[in-house]
């Protein structure tokens, strides 16, 4: 079974799911390789018109990087490598011209939190946690959520939720505003479908237009020098010893 798995229904939603359950939908080459001929691929589409996000299984959604992988990155310039790569995508999500869904059917953390920030909408399963927890790796987002999170919540919200770097309940961040749909768990894929039967009624023309408006402030160079000035932070603190310890600390105990 590939680390992804990808789906296209004939109302016009291709549904991209995380597939690695067994290390909670973490992020690999591979699936941003994925997820990035899958954003393309639903940007030149005339009959795609909504993209969902969306992990296997019910325990998470997406654990964020894979630590396991990853960890062999110890240089500034070995993790803004992989940080760009993902940030690039990331921005080609937050700014693809078609509606985007993050179905949070587990935890999200880290980098799985700023994948879902980069989508436009976020429906999450009652119960979820969610965590922002990258201070406490002695890190900050390194994938652009930061940049993204300031743009979609209150700055108050926003600020709070990332200085915390605890887990909260997908209840609390729809108080915030992050989560747009609670839902209630038992077919969270039927109910993400019956959220989105609206947005389907209209054409492929219709949505690109609203979600090109909706996008243009993100396509200036202000925007992107932002973005990946919070990239570049994260990528310095990627060698700093508290890191090191925290994400050894981690792989030692699983
Ligand atoms: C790199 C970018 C950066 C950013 O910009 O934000 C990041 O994303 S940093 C990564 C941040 N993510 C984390 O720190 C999450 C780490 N994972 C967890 O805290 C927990 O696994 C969980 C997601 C809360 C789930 O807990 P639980 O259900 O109890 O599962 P386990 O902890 O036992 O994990 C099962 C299994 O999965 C492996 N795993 C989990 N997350 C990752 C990960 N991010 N990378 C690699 N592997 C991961 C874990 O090691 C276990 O493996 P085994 O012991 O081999 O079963």
């Amino acid at each position: 079974m590939g680390a992804i798995l990808l789906e296209r229904d004939r109302n016009g939603i291709v549904w991209f799911t995380i597939n690695r359950q067994e290390k909670r939908n973490a992020i690999n080459y591979e699936v941003m390789d994925a997820l990035q001929e899958t954003i393309r691929m639903v940007e030149k589409s005339d009959e795609v018109k909504i993209l969902v996000i969306t992990g296997a299984g019910d325990q998470a959604f997406c654990s964020g990087g894979d630590l396991s992988e990853f960890h062999h990155l110890h240089a500034k310039e070995e993790a803004y490598h992989m940080l760009k790569k993902m940030g690039t995508i990331l921005y080609s999500l937050l700014t693809v011209s078609k509606p985007t869904v993050a179905l949070i059917n587990g935890t999200a953390v880290g980098g799985g939190c700023e994948l879902a920030t980069a989508c436009d909408f976020r429906y999450a399963r009652k119960g979820a946690k969610v965590g922002f927890i990258q201070g406490k790796l002695g890190i900050t987002t390194g994938w652009g959520g930061a940049t993204m999170l300031f743009e979609k919540l209150p700055y108050t919200r926003a600020l709070d939720i990332l200085l915390r770097a605890e887990y909260m309940s997908v209840e609390t961040m729809y108080e915030y505003g992050w989560v747009h749909s609670l839902l209630s768990g038992e077919n969270i894929t039927e109910e993400c479908r019956k959220l989105l039967s609206p947005y389907l009624a209209q054409t492929v023309s219709v949505l690109r237009a609203y979600k090109r408006a909706a996008v243009e402030k993100w396509k200036n160079d202000e925007f992107r020098a932002r973005f990946f000035s919070e990239i570049t932070c994260c990528s310095i603190l990627w060698e700093s010893e508290e890191h090191e310890e925290a994400v050894r600390a981690f792989l030692d105990k699983s």
